[in-house]
């Protein structure tokens, strides 16, 4: 897994050899190891060229060992070894070095990157730290507060950036292995007392401790409950602070606790999950690796909102050409102004050119004649996107996709429009759009699998992660959060206040409670989709029926704050009170807490004591419930599409894993007698009924979270 060739008379090339990115494995691990002995001990070998195959140096730790037992070579001497030893040797990075494929680097005496490389030290998004010497080597070369962003946020840098901060010592357009074997053949002989890092000393930042204080109060904050962020900077305390030996140490003291945790198994987890959804399967047997997307090189956009502005900047952000629609030439106008904005501020932050020629503007659907997609982005109202969708069939050549990015509405109504409706498949993007990593790929009944490979590569070209899903009110993301909400709801009727329960959720690690996030993202969305659903009748918000919808138990708290033009941040006010329309900083509102006395006080509620436990198992097990029903209709095809879209796209704390995953560190049995307990309190809650699937899954013995899709895949064939 390491191999050795001789060139130039004198340089001893070592190659690692483990596609498709060098992971350093325990084999990769024993090349290195054998490898360098022979270049250290042979006499014809002056120095050292170490170098990845494919143009891909090393992309770390063979994370698919991590969890079983660790067996081979550990790194740290590995490291020590080549840099301690008596001949220089040089990394010739191409494409990546990444965690311990960077530390590997470091323990070099030399470091010449390709142009294009990327480098950084991700473990934290493992929830590990960067324990080969990372934590220790970094900040000696390029100081404390650089290697610190760069640890703390697992950042990735160009070579550029690498250049600038002193990573590397030179960056070449050329051939990155020839570039270094000419300067290991310039430097063979050379001392290399000044090359090995861990002797520099380490520079201290001023203020030290000060300096610690604040980086640690804001790594907290960031982190909402992550351990590694933490630890990352008690690692970099110890390398200012101490000497290069201790430092290692308290590097392994620290790496020791986070490797073990639930944490890094949750985020390790993840890691997977990610790359997993890319494998996608449909229930009438559509898959990745069987169906071929078609080329889409020209799109168009419909609706230039909020939505349909950031999907036009990601679609030119990918290099597509992009025809963008506003039929209101005063939105079009603004719509114009804002994506140029966009693209301005995304290229500068990217250090490219705004992609502005990559978009014409019009305020017709004409121009959209000749492109190979469609994305239509109007309100969310069946009836215009219906005619939107005739027209475009009308228009459009024979064989244009045709996708929407509603957030819930019938794909194979709109389908039932179109002209070809296989063609017809749902885009949901998440606001904002040019940002979020996160695309609901949504397949009707009719959609091809051509139609749904070609969505999903698109996303990828946005650098989305795409998830399949299948058709039905809300998709996965929306409907999980429907019983979620209901819940809050309920909790603020039995004695709860929105500070509570946002308390709760926000110790829990989601960047806003329920009630917050309702504020932003406008009090009104779900008010208009309950109006649909039929949920708001008039005059039905107060009364003896005003709890209950067709035998079930119905809140109508949100109705009444919106019939009050209460619809949060936008208006100034909604379950908390702001300075003025559009303020962002959330205020307790005694408003509020009287208007939830008083509605208690109409329906004869008396208001109880509601910990924060109790709103936890109420408002994600109700959500977790969801998702085995929706894995149950076979809506996702696996665990692993509901936690990527629950962290990617609704703010669910990835060092949780996401709400399958945190179903089995909780325990599935514990997550089913607790659902049964709060259904037999509030039978009239269909929510906390808990479903089939999961009562199977219990009573199989609570199988792990991987092996779910086997399962479930054949439980539905005994049916
Ligand atoms: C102990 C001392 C401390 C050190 C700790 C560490 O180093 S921790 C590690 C620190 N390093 C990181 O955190 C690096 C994490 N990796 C990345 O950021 C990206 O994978 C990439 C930029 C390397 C390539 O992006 P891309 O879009 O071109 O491709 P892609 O993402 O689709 O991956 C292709 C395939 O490779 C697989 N695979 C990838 N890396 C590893 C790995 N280290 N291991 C194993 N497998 C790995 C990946 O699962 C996928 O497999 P699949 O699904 O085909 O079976």
């Amino acid at each position: 897994m390491a191999l050795f060739t001789l060139v130039s008379g004198s340089v001893g090339v070592v190659t690692l050899q483990n596609p498709p990115v060098n992971a350093l494995s325990a084999a990769v691990r024993h090349g290195i190891v054998d490898m360098m002995d022979k270049a250290l001990s042979e006499p014809e070998v002056k120095s050292v060229v170490i170098c990845g195959q494919n143009g891909r140096f090393c992309g770390g730790a063979d994370i698919k060992e991590f969890g079983k037992n660790m067996t081979g070579p550990p790194l740290v001497p590995m490291i020590h070894r080549i840099e301690s030893g008596a001949k220089p040797v040089v990394a010739a990075i191409e494409g990546i070095a990444l965690g311990g494929g960077l530390e590997l680097a470091l323990g070099c005496h030399y470091r010449i990157a390709h142009s294009k490389a990327r480098l950084g030290l991700p473990e934290v998004h493992l929830g590990l730290l960067p324990a080969a010497g990372g934590t220790q080597r970094l900040p000696r070369l390029i100081g404390v507060p650089a290697a610190l962003e760069l640890i703390t946020t697992g950042r990735y840098v160009t070579a550029a950036e690498a250049l600038r901060l002193g990573m590397v010592d030179e960056v070449t357009d050329g051939n990155t292995v020839d570039a270094a074997v000419k300067l290991a053949l310039s430097v063979a002989g050379k001392s290399l007392d000044a090359r090995r890092i861990s002797n520099y000393p380490c520079p201290q930042p001023p203020g030290l401790d000060r300096f610690f204080e604040t980086a640690m109060q804001q790594v907290r904050q960031s982190a909402r409950g992550a351990m590694a962020p933490v630890a990352c900077v008690q690692a970099l305390r110890a390398a200012a602070s101490q000497p290069y030996g201790e430092g290692m140490q308290r590097e392994k003291e620290l790496m020791d606790t986070l490797f073990h945790s639930g944490q890094a198994r949750a985020l390790q987890y993840f890691f997977f999950a990610q790359r997993a959804v890319g494998r996608w399967s449909t229930p009438s047997g559509s898959r990745w690796d069987s169906s071929k997307p078609r080329p889409v090189h020209k799109a168009a956009v419909v609706g230039l909102g909020t939505m349909g502005r950031g999907i036009t900047v990601a679609l030119a952000q990918a290099g597509l050409s992009v025809v963008a629609v506003e039929t209101h030439e005063k939105q079009l106008m603004e719509a114009r102004q804002a994506v140029s904005g966009m693209l301005e501020r995304g290229a500068k932050r990217r250090g490219v050119a705004p992609a502005y020629g990559k978009i014409s503007y019009s305020s017709d659907l004409l121009p959209v004649a000749d492109v190979d997609l469609v994305i239509e982005a109007v309100f969310e109202d069946m009836e215009l996107k219906r005619s939107i969708f005739e027209q475009l069939s009308e228009i459009c050549k024979p064989d244009t996709f045709l996708c929407t990015n509603t957030s819930g509405l019938d794909i194979d109504r709109l389908a039932s429009h179109a002209r070809n409706p296989e063609l017809v498949v749902g885009m949901h993007f998440f606001a904002p759009a040019h940002v979020m990593k996160l695309l609901e790929v949504v397949y009707g009944p009719r959609s091809s699998p051509q139609a749904v490979a070609t969505a999903m590569l698109l996303g990828r070209k946005m650098d989305k992660v795409s998830v399949a899903v299948g058709n039905c009110p809300g998709f996965v993301g929306n409907r999980m959060l429907k019983p979620y909400l209901e819940q809050a709801f309920f909790l603020l009727e039995e004695g709860a206040t929105p500070e509570l329960v946002d308390q709760a959720l926000e110790e829990f690690g989601f960047a806003m409670g329920v009630f917050r996030m309702s504020d932003l993202s406008g009090l009104d969305v779900g008010w208009r989709v309950r109006k649909a659903d039929g949920l708001v009748v008039a005059g039905a918000s107060t009364g003896p029926s005003a709890r209950s919808r067709r035998g079930f138990r119905y809140s109508p708290l949100g109705d009444l704050l919106c019939e009050r033009g209460r619809f949060g941040q936008k208006t100034g006010s909604g379950w908390y009170r702001y300075d003025k329309p559009g303020g962002r900083v959330a205020k307790s509102d005694p408003w509020l807490h009287g208007f939830l006395e008083q509605y208690r006080a109409d329906h004869g509620l008396a208001a109880r004591r509601v910990d924060q436990q109790e709103v936890l198992e109420r408002c994600l097990y109700a959500l977790i419930n969801e998702g085995f029903r929706i894995l149950e209709d076979g809506i996702a095809a696996g665990p692993e599409d509901i936690d990527v879209i629950y962290v990617l796209g609704y703010g669910w704390p990835r060092h949780r894993g996401g709400p399958m995953f945190y179903a089995t560190t909780v325990g599935l049995s514990e997550v089913l007698e607790r659902l049964e307990h709060h259904h037999r309190a509030h039978p009239d809650v269909p929510g906390l009924q808990p479903c089939r699937l999961l009562r199977k899954l219990v009573a199989s013995g609570s199988p792990p979270v991987h092996s779910w899709r086997e399962f479930i895949k054949k439980s539905r064939s005994h049916l």
